[in-house]
């Protein structure tokens, strides 16, 4: 049987190769999309998609998840919008799929509490490339050593949050092995507020943001007499398609909140 699968976000950069992702895939059904806005009745109404995907499109999850019964929603969207869908899919027992970043810690604790209630998996993750996964989990590795650390991510200038949500697990994961500690020199003052980039838990994190950009992440160490350098590219977003295919079919085996492909590849 088919998994049947809803994506908000669809005309969205991410959202489109999804949809794309989604309809090629021989295990899954694209049942519907949800907008927030009056878009067309379904996708092959929109001139960027083939008139073959005659998906259609909904403003409202109820009316979405009454008329096509997904099993998965997949969140693409924008930071002011997931938290609420998240929610209202785990109401309606559809198990989320999230890749939109920009949770605070009190949504990401509220979220995990009504998946473990509803007995519902639901994948929240800040990066679906395995690169990026590897990229996080080296740097967990390395700051047992080397616990001098700072954080460099580059993003095209459409990003609407920052840092990004790889950084924020980046440092969130070098957090658990590294004992806090304040970095740079004591008296250190910034003359450009700023300068000196985001403080979490004293690693400083830096967000870069360029046209031209796609997502990209530098986790820099520096130890005595030596650096070491860790760095992932993503140069197109359909690096983060295997992972989307990946969490739709996880999702359904689990019955819990995951934050992070960390803690299931
Ligand atoms: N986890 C991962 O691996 C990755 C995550 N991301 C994250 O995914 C998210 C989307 O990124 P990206 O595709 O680049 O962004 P885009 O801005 O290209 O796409 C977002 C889309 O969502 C639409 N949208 C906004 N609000 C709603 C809503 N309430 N309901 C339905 N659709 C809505 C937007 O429509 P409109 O433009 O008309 O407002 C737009 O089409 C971001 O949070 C980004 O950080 C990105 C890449 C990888
Ligand atoms: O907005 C993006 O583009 C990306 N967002 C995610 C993040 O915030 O980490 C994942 C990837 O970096 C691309």
């Amino acid at each position: 049987m088919s998994i049947r699968v809803a994506i908000a976000g669809a005309r969205g950069k991410m959202g489109a190769e999804a949809v794309h992702t989604v309809m090629k895939h021989d295990k899954m059904e694209l049942v519907a999309v949800l907008d927030y806005k009056e878009v067309g009745k379904t996708l092959a109404d929109l001139d960027m998609f083939p008139a073959s995907y005659t998906v259609p499109i909904f403003t409202e999850m109820h009316d979405l998840v009454e008329a096509t019964a997904p099993d998965v929603l997949v969140d693409l969207t924008n930071p002011h919008a997931v938290y609420k869908h998240t929610k209202e899919a785990l109401n309606l027992n559809v198990r989320p799929v999230i890749g939109t970043t920009g949770f605070t810690d009190a949504q990401l604790e509220e979220l995990s509490a009504m998946a473990k209630e509803k007995e519902l998996g639901c994948i929240i993750a800040p990066n679906f490339a395995i690169g990026a996964i590897l990229m996080m989990k080296f740097a967990k590795e390395a700051a047992k050593y080397l616990p001098d650390v700072e954080i460099i991510e580059m993003h095209h200038d459409q990003k609407l949050d920052a840092p990004s949500g790889t950084a924020v697990k980046t440092a969130q994961l070098i957090q658990e092995v590294r004992t806090s500690k304040a970095q740079g020199h004591p008296e250190e003052k910034e003359t450009i507020e700023g300068a000196r980039g985001g403080d979490f838990d004293g690693m400083r994190i830096h967000s870069v943001r360029l046209p031209g950009l796609v997502a990209h992440q530098q986790v820099l160490f520096g130890g005595d007499g030596q650096l070491l350098t860790i760095r992932h590219d993503s140069l197109n977003r359909n690096s983060f398609m295997s992972g989307v295919a990946f969490c739709i079919e996880e999702v359904m085996k689990m019955d819990q909140l995951v934050y992070g492909l960390e803690n299931i590849i």
